[in-house]
């Protein structure tokens, strides 16, 4: 079985690349359809998009190009890559875009999980834990641009779908592959389409991957991935190995998450941090000031510049210019920094947060990655396919990796 993905974020991308490559498939991200990039050695590929927070229809265009691109080149199965905290709104995209997909697929039922035990997410009679916490306790309800505050995922999902929306319980899980059979079937009788699926150890995702596997698609997060990969058969692979680049390093942050934040608190006592204006951000200033700023520093060590805030200062600067347009302006500003970095020389680059990653590497040109070690669960290095000279990078999602996370990743690039 060869497995594809079609990934809402680039970091997600990269997450579910790391947890393919690892488990020795060799696997290829590309940034969008790879149509100029050799990609036939690849047993697995995951075609990013950033399509998580854009209007329902333009995701669902996206999404299913890609599919008939990967269908038409012999991928058995393919994987919607959501967030592992269900991160999207009532208008979607996970619900449009997993029934698009099952109805071009022609398929009865999506299973749909984004637990990720290595990274504490666990789903259990369909509610979504954060670590120690429920979803819409977890610092995800702050998030900028879709904040969580319901935990109950067939609820989350009934409000993204006009189907219904059914739930596979850890019990039956439990009980082993035919009775989760079993109760699909029951459940495609009573008309459900997405099941939400439970599971709280890596054992639970082995029963969905296979699963998930006998059907054309899923939509899930790392998790899946994992029980997909170990159905795939596939997996001889070598893992990864080390491909440090010499270079100047920075590290671009526009991830307001509560791990990022501690995390560029954390930076300020190892290398120089530069803490943007969001408002002059958004004026479209400040940022050839900050290149000056790295300029200056980037031949003596690495720099770290970041445009987050606090869950009030984020509130008050999308009260003053309105929410997508903070945020885009912001993305813009950010990508328009990294490009004047690697100009400046930087090879060594990390960024933080899902949509300013990709709004850098659009900015970059990338057209897809090969993947390096992990760095941290869910992070890997990445280094660039179709870029002279090749960028080693990594592309830290919100909540991911330690506290030392962005030191730590400039010893692994
Ligand atoms: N100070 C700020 N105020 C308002 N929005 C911000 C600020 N800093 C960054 N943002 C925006 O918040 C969003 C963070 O999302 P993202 O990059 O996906 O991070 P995460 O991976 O943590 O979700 C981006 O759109 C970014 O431009
Ligand atoms: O599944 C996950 O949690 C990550 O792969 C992911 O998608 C995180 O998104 P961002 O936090 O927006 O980077």
């Amino acid at each position: 079985m060869r497995i594809a993905a079609i990934a809402d974020d680039y970091t997600g991308a990269s997450d579910l690349a790391n947890t393919w490559a690892k488990n020795g498939l060799v696997t290829i991200q590309t940034i969008g359809i790879p149509e100029g990039l050799d990609v036939s050695g690849a047993d697995a590929l995951v075609v990013s998009f950033k399509i998580r927070s854009v209007p329902a229809a333009e995701a669902v265009a996206a999404a299913i190009r890609a599919w008939d691109w990967l269908t038409a080149r012999g991928f058995d199965h393919v994987m919607y890559k959501v967030c592992s905290t269900f991160d999207s709104t009532d208008e979607g995209n996970i619900g449009p875009v997993t029934d698009a997909l099952r109805a071009r697929a022609g398929a009865a039922l999506t299973l749909v999980t984004p637990a990720f035990p290595e990274t504490k997410r666990t789903l259990y009679k369909g509610h979504l834990f954060v670590e120690d916490v429920l979803l819409s306790e977890s610092p995800l309800r702050n998030h900028p641009l879709n904040p969580m505050h319901d935990p109950n995922l067939v609820r989350v999902l009934g409000r993204q779908t006009p189907d219904p929306v059914g739930l596979l319980d850890l019990a039956t899980i439990r009980a082993g592959d035919a009775a989760v059979a079993a109760r699909l079937d029951a459940l495609a009788g009573e008309g459900v389409r997405s099941v939400i699926a439970d599971a709280v150890a890596e054992s639970d995702l082995d029963v969905l991957g296979r699963a998930a596997g006998a059907m054309p698609v899923s939509t899930g997060a790392s998790g899946l991935g994992l029980g997909l990969a170990r159905a795939s058969g596939l997996g001889g692979g070598a893992v990864p190995a080390s491909a440090p680049t010499t270079g100047p390093s920075a590290i671009v942050v526009g991830s307001c998450s509560a791990r990022s934040l501690e995390q560029v608190a954390a930076a300020e006592a190892v290398m120089p941090v530069l803490r943007l204006d969001p408002d002059r951000l958004v004026a479209g200033e400040a940022i050839a000031e900050a290149l000056d700023w790295a300029r200056e520093r980037i031949k003596a060590g690495p720099v770290l510049v970041a445009a987050s805030g606090e869950p009030d200062a984020v509130r008050a600067v999308q009260a003053r210019h309105g929410r997508e347009a903070a945020s885009a302006a912001i993305e813009a500003g950010l990508a328009s920094l990294a490009e004047g970095l690697v100009a400046a020389g930087v090879t060594r680059l990390v960024v933080a947060g899902g949509e300013t990653s990709g709004a850098v590497v659009d900015r970059l040109g990338i057209a897809g990655f090969r993947l390096g070690p992990e760095i941290a669960p869910g992070v890997p290095v990445l280094v660039t396919l179709g870029h002279e000279p090749p960028l080693a990078m990594a592309l830290k999602s919100g909540n991911f990796g330690g506290a030392d996370f962005f030191a730590q990743a400039l010893t692994r690039l």
